[in-house]
């Protein structure tokens, strides 16, 4: 943001919002950084551990004062709070989120305001972790991780690049997408991932005879379950704010998995093997895509092996 910023609220002080918190206060980008959270004593705790220079008393009067309000509660909980915090906003208060799901975000403003305010610019950060509360906050969660801003045509433009530019300088690296394309994208990288270890661990947990399996466990059960650790509220919102195009992607998964299902019954070794090594390559190719190493994914079809070819970098 190119006007260094007066006061920063941020409402609900837990992983996230206590983690913006503690990166703009290191980075010095504001005067004071306020935190509110239903929970008085993670404000407490945030006041302690120097996550924010205040806790508001008063939440209308904090959100009266400040020039960005940063929401970041679990998504269902964000409605009650656009209509508590509607009549007592500035026109000019940069107004943003940090929920998981975007279209119920965007929806709820409509339905508390009218139209969305040109200054409300919905942002999702695809950093986290299984843990929640300010305890876990860290100031470098975002760096070197996207951020997803989901404004509307009537969305200010420079309230956009004044966001944009505040997460660039916590070190994200921001893009734009509709919040349509962005809930399904989501649906399929997050959303269905955490389902699937959630049922995996409660599926196991729930036989009696598999009461001390988990002692047994070797590191790809530790890989693929640490996010059934998370929040089970934050959760319970994301499927119910995503629901269709979580149940698409869950539809999608049985087949697949009724496919693996039927070569195992079947002894295809044909297919067994198509699914893995497609499965890897995939992996590795997504992998270097987070690593920065270029690869070319040469599709195949269904039948045969795809590959991945390292592509040489500009300028070699
Ligand atoms: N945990 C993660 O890895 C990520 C979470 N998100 C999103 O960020 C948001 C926050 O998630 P976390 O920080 O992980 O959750 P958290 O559970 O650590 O913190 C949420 C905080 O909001 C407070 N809260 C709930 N309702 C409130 C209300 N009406 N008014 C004030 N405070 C309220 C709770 O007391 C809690 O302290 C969620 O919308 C989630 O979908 C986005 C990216 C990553
Ligand atoms: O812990 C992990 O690996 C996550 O995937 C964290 C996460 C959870 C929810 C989000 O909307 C974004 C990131």
């Amino acid at each position: 943001m190119s006007d260094r910023l007066k006061c920063v609220l941020v409402v609900g002080l837990g992983l996230i919002g206590g983690s913006f918190a503690r990166a703009v206060k290191m980075r010095g980008l504001a005067d004071r950084v306020v935190g509110y959270d239903l929970n008085p004593q993670e404000c407490q705790l945030g006041l302690q551990l120097g996550v924010i220079d205040e806790q508001a008393e008063d939440l209308l009067q904090a959100a009266a004062e400040a020039d960005l309000v940063m929401l970041a509660v679990p998504v269902k909980a964000t409605e009650a709070l656009l209509e508590t915090l509607a009549p007592v906003l500035k026109p000019g208060t940069l107004l943003t989120d940090v929920g998981s799901t975007k279209m119920n975000i965007i929806e709820a403003g409509q339905r508390v305001f009218g139209n969305l305010p040109a200054c409300f610019v919905p942002g999702h950060p695809i950093a986290g972790a299984e843990k929640s509360g300010v305890q876990a906050s860290n100031a470098h969660l975002f760096e070197r991780h996207k951020v997803i801003l989901t404004p509307l045509p009537e969305t200010d433009a420079s309230a956009v690049s004044r966001l944009a530019s505040l997460w660039q300088a916590l070190g994200a690296d921001v893009l734009q997408m509709t919040p349509q394309r962005h809930d399904e994208v989501l649906a399929a990288t997050s959303h269905l991932p955490h389902i699937l270890a959630f049922s995996l661990v409660d599926t196991l947990a729930h036989e009696e005879q598999n009461k001390d399996i988990f002692r047994y466990a070797a590191g790809g059960f530790r890989d693929f379950t640490r996010i059934a650790a998370s929040d089970p509220v934050m959760w319970h919102d994301i499927c119910q704010a995503n629901r269709d195009a979580l149940l698409s992607q869950i539809d999608q998964f049985t087949t697949g998995l009724a496919r693996l299902r039927e070569a195992i019954d079947q002894g295809d070794s044909q297919t067994l093997l198509g699914i893995f090594t497609r499965a890897r390559v995939a992996r590795e190719y997504f992998s270097t895509l987070l690593s920065g190493t270029a690869y070319e994914l040469k599709p195949a079809a269904r039948s045969e092996t795809p590959t991945a070819e390292p592509v040489p970098s500009q300028g070699e």
